[in-house]
């Protein structure tokens, strides 16, 4: 997969030299690009914003600026070329978009400051058809871009084929197929500040430790996502999943419905 990111703090970028990102460039996984936007500028100043139509505080990158790096960073011949816009009024991205921009050709991060972008950037390279995702990291607002990307960038790079050493570590993970938080994890020792892990851990049987495993991510989830069990489909649960979170205080739905409602 190629990545390219455009920001006017390059420097901010170093972090993607690092772990398992940093290591899938070597490898070759990852061919990722960071670049300057101050390269597109034409004037001394190397002008990237301006004041704002209709007035306001603040200032607002200017398009023709963007519209040049943009142009010569995307591969518009890669069908599956996606020009993504952090910013704090975007949807807010979920695994749901790591895993599918993680079979992209090409992702292009557009690092906004100040006020953001302007707003023509991205109804330019949608109407050019271009997939366009203007992403939220969540519900505050941060000084530029660059962090936004950085996490979006780790999510997806993450479910790459050959990125993750052991890619069964993805499977059970929070936010999965499953639907829920992952259940808690411990290793040795098995004694420490007073505190022993779960006998059933040492058990051995396998099917004892799914289902303490199953019940703590139920329990975990109802405790602090009831959003995430409201979504889940009772097609999806058995007969014990649904008597756990009846005695946490989840039903079935009306009739019809294929969800759970509190009770
Ligand atoms: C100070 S913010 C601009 C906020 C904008 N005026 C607003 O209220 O929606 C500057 C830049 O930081 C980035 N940014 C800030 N918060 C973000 C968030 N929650 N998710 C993604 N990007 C964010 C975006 O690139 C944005 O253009």
């Amino acid at each position: 997969m190629r990545v390219d990111v455009i920001s006017i703090f390059p420097d901010y970028l170093a972090a993607l030299d690092l772990s398992l990102v940093g290591k899938a460039r070597q490898r070759g996984l990852l061919d990722l690009r960071v670049h300057d936007l101050r390269g597109w500028t034409t004037d001394r100043h190397r002008t990237v914003d301006d004041t704002p139509f209709g007035g306001g505080a603040g200032m607002v990158m200017r398009p023709d600026v963007w519209g040049l790096a943009i142009d010569e960073v995307l591969d518009t011949g890669a069908t599956g070329a996606h020009l993504i816009v952090p910013t704090p009024s975007g949807e807010v991205f979920t695994q749901r978009h790591a895993e599918s921009l993680a079979t992209a050709e090409q992702l292009v991060f557009a690092c906004g400051r100040y006020e953001g972008i302007d707003a023509r950037v991205a109804q330019h390279y949608r109407d050019a058809g271009i997939t366009v995702h203007e992403l939220s990291i969540g519900d505050y607002v941060l000084n530029g871009g660059e962090v936004a990307s950085l996490v979006m960038i780790e999510a997806v790079a993450r479910l790459i084929p050959g990125m993750v050493g052991n890619p069964d570590s993805l499977v059970e993970e929070s936010h999965g197929a499953a639907g829920l938080l992952e259940y808690p994890v411990y290793t040795k020792p098995p004694s420490w500040a007073d505190l022993e892990i779960p006998e059933v851990l040492l058990s051995g049987h396998h099917a004892k430790i799914e289902r303490w495993r199953r019940d703590r991510a139920l329990e975990r989830t109802a405790r602090l996502r009831p959003d995430m069990i409201a979504a889940l489909s009772v097609t999806n649960l058995d007969k014990h999943d649904l008597a756990l979170l009846a005695e946490l205080g989840w039903v079935r739905g009306p009739d019809g419905t294929d969800g759970l409602v509190r009770a």
